[in-house]
């Protein structure tokens, strides 16, 4: 399953994707600036994404650095889905962290100025790349390790759900949930499912009803993550627990395919990308978002 899922989320992103890289050669999207640095890391950086390899241990850490909130704008759904999939490309990369640069914010989640008085197009490319986004991140081949350093509300919280592990800075100030009901929306069903996946169908159930986001020490009770450290300690922390998981056979197992994640397999949610880019078009038109609804008052 993981690996239909890997082949139908490359195949879906690859004309998307490679389409933006020949629209980058001609300068149209911001260009991922490689650069050398020492001990064999390499770095490459666009605005809202930074993306340092470590080639001696496989390991890379996606640093998101889009102020004020890291929202998840379209631009950055496209630079995020960009950066991720040449880390899958590349056959040296074996584990991907995933940070931020901003002080106490993980991700505020989807970029609320997306869903404002957008044309019907729009509001299906955008939710097309959060799909994309979400496609990217559960169905990685890679180890992937949310090292959430700050708040991370809704769709923030869903990014860090789709990586393997969650290890969260112990302040108390920080939240984490899918809290759109209390926005009045509906989280969509891959939402609710990954969140099923990791905290259960009755914490879920609760959650995602009451649209509940969760103190750092609560989040760890429920499950959301799985290891609260002090803040200055949630990166290493991080490096180490990849370190451990990447010593578990996994490329060279008997009867393993070549790099695929064997804890994801049979988790994978069924995710069609053609069904949920038009119920985003209806539920623009029907001005479904409160957001878009009070705009244009
Ligand atoms: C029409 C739709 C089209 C397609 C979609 C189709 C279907 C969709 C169907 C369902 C979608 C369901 C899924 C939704 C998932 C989501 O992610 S919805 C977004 C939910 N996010 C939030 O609710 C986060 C709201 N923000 C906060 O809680 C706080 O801002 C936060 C804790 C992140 C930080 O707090 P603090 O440090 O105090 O900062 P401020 O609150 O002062 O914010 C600083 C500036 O950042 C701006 N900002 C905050 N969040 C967002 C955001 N999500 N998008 C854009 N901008 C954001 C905020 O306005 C401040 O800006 P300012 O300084 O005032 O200019």
């Amino acid at each position: 399953m993981a690996t239909l899922l890997k082949h139908s989320a490359k195949y879906a992103l690859s004309g998307r994707l490679a389409r933006l890289c020949v629209h980058s050669r001609h300068g149209g999207l911001q260009c991922l600036q490689p650069c050398l640095l020492p001990h064999q890391r390499s770095a490459s950086t666009g605005s809202k994404i930074l993306v340092e390899m470590d080639n001696s241990t496989g390991i890379a850490v996606l640093t998101m650095k889009s102020p004020p909130v890291n929202s998840l704008s379209l631009d950055f759904l496209t630079e995020f889905s960009i950066s991720l999939e040449k880390l899958e490309l590349d056959r040296g990369c074996r584990g991907v962290i995933l940070t931020s640069a901003l002080p106490k914010i993980f991700s505020a989640g989807l970029d609320i100025m997306e869903m404002c008085g957008k044309s019907p197009e729009h509001c299906g490319e955008f939710w097309k790349a959060v799909q994309e986004m979400w496609l990217r991140l559960y169905g990685s081949s890679m180890i992937t390790i949310a090292a959430i350093n700050g708040s991370s509300p809704a769709g923030g919280c869903l990014m860090a759900l789709a990586c393997d592990y969650r290890i969260m800075a112990e302040n108390p100030k920080y939240s984490i949930g899918l809290n759109e009901t209390q926005l009045g929306i509906v989280a969509p069903f891959w939402f609710k499912d990954t969140l099923v996946n990791t905290v259960g169908n009755r914490v879920a159930e609760l959650s995602l009803q009451l649209g509940l986001l969760y103190s750092a020490p609560d989040a760890l009770r429920t499950g959301l993550v799985d290891l609260l450290v002090p803040e200055d300690k949630v990166l290493s922390t991080a490096s180490q627990t990849m370190t451990q998981w990447l010593a578990i056979p996994g490329e060279n197992a008997i009867g393993s395919n070549p790099r695929v994640s064997s804890s994801k397999v049979d988790l994978t949610p069924k995710v069609h990308m053609v069904d949920l880019s038009h119920s985003s078009e209806s539920m623009c038109s029907l001005n479904w978002i409160p957001w878009t609804c009070s705009n244009r008052a």
